[in-house]
Parts: structure tokens; sequence; C-alpha cells
């Protein structure tokens, strides 16, 4: 299976703290990778350095083959994003922000589909603004999808999205990844987590605690469900680390 995203040795330090210390991992072609950890573990910060909208002070970082820095026009064209914010006019529509956002890609998929597949069809004339928590959560995915991209980068995937919302999403998703696409999440869900994740990483203050499946991950504990293991990888005395 090819690999799709490859890290090495990778670092960012912001003044003196260490966001990213030393994580290497890779990701195959048609898999669900999770990285996951407490708020500030630096899951955000290894994103933005594999986009290469941040630069990192060490390390080997290859997508699709491709430096993100250095290709990243060819990237482009290939990776979407789930951004948690977008800055967009005040009074944009969704239809309208759907179609800017396709005008930007050579491959672009039709987003009336995709509002139509994530359940907000009948909101393409409501601007942006008006819509509510988890329906502008729902409209990040279906942005970082327009692409038609070969691998996408899902921030904090539901977070805000109601029950039904999310296990709707859930299945989307599984059904993409089932066509060849690569995902990489972030979710502070672990049911979620274990409904779609190959592989994971857990990380606590910038270093990698855990990396391997979810069955691996409750086995090499001392849990026997995967969010109690979670707890133990990530505690705050450090003692269930000592092995990585
Ligand atoms: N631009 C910045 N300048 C200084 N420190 C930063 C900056 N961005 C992030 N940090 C710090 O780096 C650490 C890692 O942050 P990061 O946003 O990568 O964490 P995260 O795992 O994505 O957290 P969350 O789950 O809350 O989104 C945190 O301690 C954060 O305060």
């Amino acid at each position: 299976m090819q690999e799709v995203i490859k890290i090495e040795q990778l670092t960012k330090s912001y003044g003196r703290l260490l966001a990213v210390d030393n994580l290497s991992l890779s990701v195959k072609s048609g898999t669900v990778f999770g990285l996951l950890g407490a708020n500030g573990a630096g899951k955000s910060t290894t994103i933005e350095c594999i986009l290469g909208t941040k630069k990192a002070d060490g390390g080997q970082i290859s997508v699709l083959g491709m430096n993100p820095h250095t290709n990243r026009k060819s990237l482009f064209e290939k990776v979407g994003v789930q951004f948690q914010e977008t800055n967009y006019q005040e009074q944009i529509t969704v239809g309208e922000l759907c179609e800017v956002t396709a005008c930007l890609y050579r491959n672009a998929v039709n987003p009336s589909d995709l509002l139509t597949r994530f359940g907000i069809a009948d909101k393409q004339k409501s601007p942006v603004k008006d819509l509510s928590g988890g329906q502008r959560q729902r409209l990040f995915i279906v942005l970082a999808l327009i692409p038609n991209p070969e691998v996408v980068f899902l921030d904090e995937l539901t977070t805000g999205l109601d029950a039904r919302a999310r296990r709707e999403v859930w299945q989307i998703l599984s059904d993409l990844k089932e066509k060849g696409l690569t995902i990489f999440l972030t979710s502070h869900f672990m049911d979620e987590v274990e409904a779609l994740c190959d592989q994971i990483c857990i990380l606590k203050q910038g270093k990698m605690v855990f990396y391997g499946t979810v069955s691996e991950a409750i086995k090499n504990s001392s849990c026997d469900r995967f969010e109690d293991a979670y707890l133990w990888y990530t505690d705050e005395e450090g003692k269930n680390s000592e092995n990585f």
C-alpha cells in the first residue's frame, strides 16, 4: 500500500515551548489516521507543518511523495483541509462560498451533491453567518471535499454536531475511504476514533506516547475500554509512557 503521508523526526517549537518533539509517523493510502491528544498536545501544529503552512524546525515531511513547501501548488490540487474558521465576506451564502471554492480547483466536484449528502442543501441561499454551529461544521467538511482530494485533513471532525449528524458524517467518510480517500483527522471523541481510525497516534506534550491500532492501544494498556486506555496514555504523571 502506498504511503501518502510520511513524517520523520518532526520538531517544532514556539520560543522555548517544544510543541512537537521528534515525531515520526506514516499514513497509508485509503486509510483513516487519527492524531489524538489533549488540548495543547501539538495536533494542530503537526497538521500545519504537514500542510506547509507552518515551517518545521527539523525533520522531513512528504505528502503524496512531495515536499509541502516546495511543491505547494501541486499539493493544493490534491489535498483537502477542513478549517475551523474561515475568513469570508460577511454576506456570502453557502452556495456562493461553495462555488468560489470550486473555482479554485481543476477537478472540483459538484458542491450541490456534497451539500445534499451532508444534509445542508436547503441552506444554499442562507448567509454562512446564519448557520448553526453544527451546520457550519458540516459546511467546512464539504469545503474540504470540494477539490475531490486524494487526502483530506479534518481537524476536530465532528465537534458541535448532534448525535445523528455525527453518525451520518462517519458513514460518508467510511464510503469515501472505500473509494480510496486517505483521511487524517483529529478528534476528542474516542467513540469516533474507534469507529473510523485504522491507525492512531497519541501525543502528550508534543511527544508520541502511542502509535498503532485502537485494539493495540487497549491491549498495551491496563484498561478494557479505549477511552480509558486513551486517558491512561495521556495521564499527567507520565508513568505510562516510559515504553515509548
Ligand atoms: N502561534 C503560537 N505561538 C505560541 N505558542 C503556540 C502557537 N500555536 C500553538 N502554540 C502552543 O503550542 C502547543 C501546541 O498547540 P496546538 O494548537 O498544536 O495543540 P492542539 O493539540 O492542536 O490543541 P487543541 O486540541 O486545543 O486544538 C500549545 O501549548 C499551544 O499553546
